[in-house]
């Protein structure tokens, strides 16, 4: 099955995945040059096409397929991530990835790893370099919406970055809720609407799988600046328009943008820049406006975060 002379794959799961990437701030160098390389166009050396994202009608999922080459990482992996909007079995969680990383010299498949701590900590390391150069000065209060997988990874990242007065939760069932407030290390104030969430925050995370809007303009402090996770679908939404359009808008991929998000297909919000525009200093930050990252998630972020992993797994660390 393996070409003479290659080593068959290794398998690196879960577990070790978070062993060798116990911090998402490991990664922020490295995807700080990789937002970078994707926005300087062919010049950066990322080959990455807007991902294919197959639909399971029958049962309410999607299996998304990611690829992506970085000539500055010599990274070359395929990411395959599954979400499901509707779970049938709650033990099962909504989103499950793997990641193929090949040997970019030959094709030579070098390595699977589990994908769902990638994709954690990636996002909430994307967020958190959009979150230091466009928050407000002096942001106190930190603001997520949602209590799922992806609320850890942020709030994690997030307390060992910044420094917030105050930090809130909200999510649709508040048990939920109640359990993230007692699962982290450090106060978090469980808040039984959004609105309450989210009134006089600096920095709103929403980390949901709605469909419809949980974030309204009206209730957001001028100024505030939000990373928007969720809504990865052209006819799903987290923002209602007026926050879109009220707002100075920066994506992760301009392409994507404008071929998955609801939030910015329906809103009809112009695009201000991608990060990676930011992080080069060839568009500007603009901290003092409202500002809304929104995040759909890139394959080159999985590509930097796999090799990451598996060099330091071959290290022996
Ligand atoms: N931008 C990116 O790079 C990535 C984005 N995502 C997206 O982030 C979001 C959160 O992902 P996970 O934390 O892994 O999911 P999860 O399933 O672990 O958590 C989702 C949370 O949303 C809540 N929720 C479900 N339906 C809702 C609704 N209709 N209205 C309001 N809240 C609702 C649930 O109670 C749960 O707390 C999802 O939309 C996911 O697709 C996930 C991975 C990467
Ligand atoms: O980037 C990812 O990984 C995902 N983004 C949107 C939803 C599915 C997973």
């Amino acid at each position: 099955m393996f070409a003479m002379g290659s080593a068959p794959p290794v398998f690196i799961g879960a577990e070790e995945v978070e062993k060798h990437l116990h911090r998402a701030s490991l990664l922020l160098p490295a995807l700080e040059a990789a937002l970078a390389n994707f926005s300087s166009g062919s010049a950066g050396g990322v080959a990455q096409p807007v991902r294919t994202v197959v639909p399971v009608h029958r049962h309410g999922g999607f299996l998304g397929v990611m690829p992506a080459y970085s000539a500055a990482d010599d990274a070359l992996t395929t990411k395959l991530v599954t979400f499901y909007e509707h779970k049938k079995d709650s033990s099962v969680p909504s989103h499950q990835a793997t990641v193929l990383l090949f040997d970019p010299r030959n094709g030579s498949l070098k390595a699977v790893l589990d994908g769902s701590v990638i994709t954690a900590k990636r996002t909430a390391a994307v967020s958190a370099i959009a979150t230091k150069l466009l928050m407000p000065p002096f942001a106190e209060v930190l603001c997520i919406l949602g209590a799922g997988v992806q609320a850890y990874s942020h709030y994690d990242i997030f307390t060992e970055l910044f420094t917030f007065k105050e930090v809130r939760i909200w999510n649709r069932t508040k048990e939920k809720a109640v359990k993230f407030a007692n699962s982290v290390n450090g106060p978090v104030q469980v808040c039984s609407s959004a609105q309450e969430a989210v009134t006089g925050a600096d920095i709103i995370v929403t980390v949901t799988m709605a469909t419809t809007p949980i974030l309204f303009g009206d209730w957001v402090k001028p100024g505030a600046h939000i990373n928007a996770v969720g809504a990865s679908r052209p006819d799903w939404r987290e923002l209602d328009d007026e926050l879109m359009k009220n707002s100075v808008l920066f994506v992760d991929s301009r392409d994507a943008a404008l071929t998955e998000s609801g939030d910015v297909i329906l809103s009809g919000a112009e695009i201000f820049a991608e990060l990676g525009e930011v992080v080069k200093g060839t568009k500007p930050a603009l901290p003092e406006k409202t500002t809304v990252f929104k995040s759909l998630g890139m394959a080159v972020e999985d590509a930097v975060a796999a090799k990451f992993v598996y060099d330091s797994w071959s290290a022996g660390n």
